[in-house]
This record gives structure tokens, sequence and C-alpha cells, in this order.
């Protein structure tokens, strides 16, 4: 239950074996003590200047208490004139810890890490008169959250709305957000601490202000976090962070490189999404890293078939065939989940605070936006079956009926590779389009994961390119039917979008992997007939 203590449990005997070694050494190194100290210099010289920058979230669970009055005085201000309706504009780290902290307390957050113009118009059509924005960059520069923003602003305003009476700004000193949060006198800004990294900032600003402001209690979350602090710091065998680390690091030398990770009663909701974005931006660099495989169950194809490349972590109880269990509070395995990772990073040999490979697809989107002709014109698919057009990267076999090409295209994955199965769509209306993931590892035998876009571009965005080389890439895209104007922009959402799946696919072909892309021009339809091709692909 989300209460209860924090424990590590390896339950394969044969991985605990290979891995009390390894747990050994990091308690002779004195790593845990070292990292609660903040220590830069765990993970080598080449990392140390951006470590220097990136340890503070060791001590959160103190640092942030002032937040808690803060928060509770602004949500209550915002009661006090009807507005309860929290809306969230965030990718990655700045949405997914909110995402879980509200989903476990069962309280409402609409949260906007999209670019698909179906799914933020559901949020506009809400009641604005009763809504608050909050607006989370670290960085300050994030095209989507920008783009809500402007979006919000106007919507507001169009209902006779003070725009800015309505728009809480969570950022970083300095940002291009604070200096506009200022500019245009938002009502009210949140400075987060700038020496923690997005991925590591479920307990700053980030991850307290839009849940606290939601409702849910984020005392008990840092009380639960200090609750486990000094257990994270020992340099012990027992600390469930080294075991968790050194289990996961004897894994991966011994080929299992991707980490499954299946709810078994936690209580807490939709942590895998969380921990996805922590373990595979943190360590899928230099060619290596760990693959995190977020399944629907313990019973789910990849947790209850997990072969030799992929350990099953069970979050919750241990259940069969579980390796891992890991048990705890939210606030707990926030923090045991970022020790680990971090220590992770130390025996993989890579530095857990950059993310190097992100920016490409960025880029490679920015380009299509600036020449819009790319994107519009020209685009012709290699193939159509029914309402799904086909369009492959070079090599990829794109003849004959939409379950030939499947076939193919699994087939074409190498041995102990990967599917990532990624849809540019509706995360609410196209809801069944996340059924195609177990489908697929049906199908194909093989690891699969599953990503909203843009939304995963933020987190396995980085292992995809940065990380083991061997996945193949199924893109999802679709028909639009309203776009949205971004205003003050010479794009609308669905261009964005548009522009976002096609960059992150050329960078993928740039390293070698094979791409392909269905389009969906009736999406229910598309979705439907995906299924239905993808169940003649013999298992
Ligand atoms: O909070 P920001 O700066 O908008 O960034 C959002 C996310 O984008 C990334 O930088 C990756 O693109 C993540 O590391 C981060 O959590």
């Amino acid at each position: 239950m989300a209460g209860e203590s924090l424990g590590v449990e390896i339950v394969d005997a044969a991985l605990a074996e290979k891995a009390a070694p390894l747990a050994e050494k990091l308690v002779a190194d004195q790593v845990a003590s070292k990292l609660t100290a903040q220590d830069p210099t765990l993970w080598g010289p080449d990392a140390e200047s951006e470590s220097a920058i990136r340890l503070s979230w060791t001590t959160l669970h103190k640092s942030s208490r002032p937040l808690i009055g803060e928060i509770a005085a602004l949500r209550a201000e915002l009661h006090a004139e009807g507005v309860d309706r929290v809306v969230l504009a965030g990718m990655g780290g700045s949405s997914l810890a909110p995402e879980v902290i509200t989903g476990t307390d069962d309280v409402a957050l609409t949260v906007l890490d999209t670019t698909d113009p179906g799914q933020v118009a559901d949020a506009l059509a809400g009641d604005l008169s009763r809504t608050v924005l909050v607006v989370s960059s670290k960085s300050g520069g994030t095209v989507e959250t920008d783009s809500h923003r402007r979006i919000f602003a106007k919507a507001f305003a169009a209902s006779g709305i003070d725009a800015a009476r309505r728009i809480v700004v969570v950022t970083d000193p300095g940002s291009p957000f604070s200096k506009l949060a200022e500019e245009e006198g938002y009502r009210k800004t949140f400075l987060a601490d700038p020496n923690v990294g997005g991925r590591y900032s479920a307990l700053t600003a980030f991850g307290l202000v839009p849940s606290g402001l939601a409702g849910a209690d984020i005392a008990r979350l840092l009380d639960q976090a200090a609750a486990a602090s000094d257990v994270l710091s020992a340099d012990s065998a027992d600390n469930p962070a080294i075991q968790l680390a050194a289990a996961l690091g004897a894994a991966h030398a011994e080929g299992a490189e991707k980490v499954v990770f299946a709810d078994t009663g936690s209580g807490i909701k939709g942590f895998g999404d969380w921990a996805e974005q922590l373990i595979a931006e943190s360590t899928g660099k230099l060619g290596t890293g760990l693959l995190p495989v977020v399944v629907e169950g313990p019973g789910a194809p990849g947790f209850a078939d997990a072969k030799s490349d992929a350990t099953a972590v069970a979050i919750g109880s241990a259940i069969e065939p579980a390796k891992i269990s890991v048990t705890g509070s939210l606030g707990g395995q926030f923090l045991l989940w970022e020790y680990a990772t971090a220590i992770a990073g130390r025996l993989l040999g890579i530095n857990p605070f950059d993310q190097p490979d992100v920016e490409a697809a960025k880029k490679a989107a920015r380009a299509l936006l600036d020449n819009p002709d790319a994107l519009k014109g020209g685009e012709q698919p290699s193939n159509v079956d029914g309402t799904v057009q086909i369009f492959g990267s070079e090599g990829v076999a794109t003849e004959g009926k939409l379950a030939d090409v499947l076939r193919a295209f699994l087939a074409s994955a190498p041995e102990n590779g990967y599917v990532s199965v990624q849809a540019y769509l509706d995360r609410l209306d196209d809801a069944s389009a996340a059924l195609l993931r177990p489908e697929v590892a049906k199908r194909s035998g093989l690891q699969t994961t599953f990503g909203w876009g843009p939304r995963f571009l933020h987190s396995t965005g980085q292992y995809h390119k940065g990380g083991h080389q061997n996945g193949v890439f199924l893109q999802l895209t679709g028909a639009v039917e309203h776009d949205l104007e971004v205003p003050d922009r010479p794009y609308t959402l669905g261009v964005l979008q548009h522009a976002q799946a096609l960059g992150d696919g050329q960078v993928l072909a740039e390293h070698g992997r094979p791409v392909l892309r269905l389009h969906l021009t009736d999406r229910a339809a598309g979705l439907a007939e995906l299924v239905r091709a993808l169940q003649e692909v013999d298992a």
C-alpha cells in the first residue's frame, strides 16, 4: 500500500547472487552517503561539472517544506474566487510527477503534454471560468508548453477572463518564462531549485505546485520522502537503493538491458510512467542504458514471459515471475528510484544527469516547421491499405497488405531487440491505440514499449537514440479534423505535432533504425484496421 515502508526484494536467487558483490563495492566506496552529501565526483571527471549542479534532489524533503504553505495559500485564494480546476502545461519532468501524485491521491488534474489539437481542444472546452493554468518548464523554452500558454491565454481573454490572473508559472530563476511572467504580470511565479534536473524534480516546485493546487497531500509526500532519506543515505548492503542499483547493474551486465514494470497492488497510480523518464533519460546514452518497459499488469506480455534480455520488476508485492519487487510510499519510492538510477549510472559508466540526444529531434522538428513545404507537399505514401497510409524509412518493406508490412517490419527487429510503438494521437479520444502494445509484444515476442508523442520524446526519446541500438520504431500519426492556431506563431498545433513525428523519425532513421510510419486518415477506423492486421501476424 502507498503508506508502507520502503523495501527492495531481489526475488530471483541467481540475480541476488550476482548483485551481492556489486552492492558490497558500492558500500565500500561509500556511494550512498557521498550521493546524499552531493559529491559530484561519483560519475568520473567527464560528468563532474554537470553533476555539480544536479544533486540538490537528495535533500528536497527538507528544502521544499516552505512551498507547502505558499501553495496552500494560493489554493485558498483561488478557491475563494471560484477557481478550482487545475490544468497543467508541462512536458516530461514538468508533468509526469504531478500526474502520479494526483492520480494516487485521486484528485483531478488535467495534464497537457500533447500537441494533439483534439486533446488540447477538449481541455479548452472545460469550464474556463473555474480554471487556473499552471505553466511548468524548467528551461522556459519548451515549444509544447509555450504553445499551450499562448492558446489558453487567448481563450481566457476571449471568455472575458483576465488571463494574467489565471496563469501560474513554475520555472527556473532567470529562464525566459520567468521574465515573461514578470512582463505579463502572471498571478504567481514559483522559482524552482535550479540545481535539480527535470526528471529528478518530483519533490521540487515542479511536482508540488500543480499537485498541491489540485488538492493532493504534498506535506505527506515530503514526510514520506523524509522517512526514507536516512535508509537511502546509509552505506549498507541493506540500503534498498544499493540493492536495486546493484540488481539492475548485475542484470544489465548479463544482457538484461530492459526493465519491465508491472504494478502489483502498490496503490500508486501510474508510477511506471514517471520511472520511465527517470531511467530512460538518465541511463540511455553512449550506446548503453536501461530501457524501461511499462506494461499493463503482471499478466501482460513482456512481463509474464520476460526473457533473458529483461528484468521484470513488480511495483508492489512480489508476484511470479518478477525478479525484483519494490514496495513503499510514493514519496519514498520517488527518492529510492532517484538514488538507484543515479547509482546505476555509476555502474554503467555514464553521466546520469545529461540528455545528449534529445536536442536532435527538437532541431529536426524546428527545421521542418521552417520549411512547411517539406511537411505538407509531395509526401506520398509508399502504399495504402484502407484508411492507413504506409511510409517507411530506407530499407523498410512497405509492399503488400498492412498485415504483410507489419509482419516484415516486426521480423526485421534484431534478436533481443525491442519495438517502440509511438502514437502521435489523442491520449483520451484515441486511447485504444494503447492496446497495440500488448498485441505487438505478443506477435513479435519482443519487448515492446508504448508512448504518446510528443510526450515520450521527453522520456524514452533519449534512450531510442542514445541507448542500445536495437529498436525498431512504429509511428502512428492521424488526420486532424479541427486544428488549433498557436497565437502569434506561424504554425498550428497539428502542424507542430506532425513536424515532431517526422523530425524524430528522421533522426531515428539517421541512426540507422527502421521506422515504419502509419498515417491514419480516419483515426478510429485506422486503429481498428491496425488491430485486425496485427491479428493476422503469427505469434
Ligand atoms: O521543463 P522543461 O525545460 O520544459 O523540459 C521538459 C522536459 O524536456 C526534457 O528536457 C527533454 O526534452 C526533459 O529532460 C524535461 O523534463
